[in-house]
């Protein structure tokens, strides 16, 4: 049983458990339940007692500070998406959008082996553990690498399936030994690591120095898949000579730019509206040029229609203005049937994404065929089509 409170799911809020409390669609805190805490916020206070024993998922109100009215928040089980919304930065961060396309990309699966590097923030790490079958996370940075290795034992991920390195991979590769700043338990007679990993990623400034060490630590029997995460094109470009260098094939560069489409209703505007409009500027320009001539020649005077138009206090008055289907004017309310509409699709350009370019590519380290896995299997296949 693990304690990892990102996999798997459980009913009702417990004493201790992390859980995500919901404010608004870009307020989410991560907080712990402790019967005597209390979660405060501008509209009130929460007490942490009135929360546990409810299920997730579930509302919690309040009354508001001096008013009669409610405040409410959910509580919500942590996900590796809702993490990335709400954990905090320590560096730029992958988004679900990217980390998503990645993970589909490099076919992440039970049966990957992945390294990471840089943690950073350990975004993508969580999001990383909750898919593969290990993932070995290398930071430089001493301050972070402990941060992170702090988080990912409260969140139960390093003792499922993570294990964090501090390690500068540009200089050092990504061999663990014995004596290293590492969570990995070595057993007895080992003294490497076997990291015979099949999934790399690397968001470092430099990855075309980590490209180098990757052949020692990498499956040599299967097809290992590479992305790299580089905000600025020269790191592309850098990127590319490496992997051309050291032998990586079916290179290709993605940028993700992720998009919201809303339906919405538009008033159809015919020909006629448009010359009515043309007319009706045309008139006001005209009216406006005649009384600037009566206002120099001296012949404005209370018949004039603007100077009429005034209550009591001398304020003028303005008439009510009619609707305009091409600008200013009296609002139409979405829909009116007394106008034509159609479907039109809008974009919302809210959603977090193209924070860099995404570079995969492949390698295979021997190609030479096992005859005797490959006679195992066409045996197999054999036996089968028989029965
Ligand atoms: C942009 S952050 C990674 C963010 C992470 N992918 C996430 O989703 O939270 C880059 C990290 O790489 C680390 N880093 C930079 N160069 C490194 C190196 N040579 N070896 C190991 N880590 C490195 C930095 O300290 C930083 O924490």
């Amino acid at each position: 049983m693990t304690n990892n409170c990102f996999s798997g799911y459980k009913d009702l809020i417990e004493e201790d458990d992390l859980t995500l409390i919901w404010v608004s669609r870009d307020n989410i805190k991560p907080v712990r339940m402790q019967s005597e805490g209390v979660f405060n916020t501008r509209y009130g206070s929460f007490p942490h007692k009135d929360i546990i024993g409810k299920p997730y998922g579930s509302q919690i109100a309040i009354r508001t500070k001096g008013s009669n009215k409610f405040a409410f928040v959910h509580v919500l089980q942590p996900t590796p998406e809702l993490w990335t919304l709400s954990l905090p930065h320590r560096t730029q961060i992958v988004y679900t959008p990217d980390s998503s396309y990645i993970m589909q990309r490099l076919k992440c699966s039970p049966h990957s082996r992945v390294i990471e590097a840089g943690t950073g923030s350990g975004s993508f790490s969580h999001a990383f553990a909750r898919s593969v079958g290990r993932l070995f996370s290398f930071e430089f940075h001493h301050v972070r690498y402990e941060q992170a290795l702090e988080e990912f034992k409260a969140h139960g991920l390093i003792d499922d399936n993570v294990t964090m390195i501090h390690r500068d991979v540009c200089r050092d590769g990504f061999i663990i030994k014995r004596g290293d700043t590492t969570s990995y338990k070595f057993p007895n007679n080992e003294a490497t690591a076997s990291l015979n990993a099949n999934v790399v990623f690397l968001d470092l400034p430099a990855p075309w120095d980590a490209i180098p060490h990757l052949d020692s630590v990498i499956a040599t029997h299967e097809k290992i898949g590479l992305c790299c995460f580089s905000p600025c094109i020269e790191q592309v470009d850098k990127t590319l000579e490496a992997l051309e260098k050291y032998g990586w094939t079916d290179v290709e560069m993605v940028e993700i730019q992720g998009r919201q489409y809303e339906s919405r209703r538009q008033m159809v505007r015919s020909l006629d509206d448009a010359l009515e409009r043309l007319r009706d500027i045309k008139r006001h320009k005209l009216q406006g040029v005649e009384r600037r001539k009566r206002m120099f020649s001296n012949t404005i005077d209370s018949n004039d229609d603007k100077i009429e138009k005034r209550n009591g206090e001398g304020i003028p008055l303005t008439e009510k203005a009619k609707f305009n289907p091409f600008g200013k004017g009296s609002r139409i309310k979405e829909g009116d049937s007394n106008y034509k509409w159609q479907e039109v699709t809008k974009v919302e350009t809210e959603i977090k994404s193209h924070t860099s370019y995404l570079t995969f590519a492949f390698k295979i380290i021997d190609k030479s065929r096992d005859d005797e896995q490959f006679n195992e299997i066409l045996q197999s296949k054999k036996d089968q089509s028989k029965s």
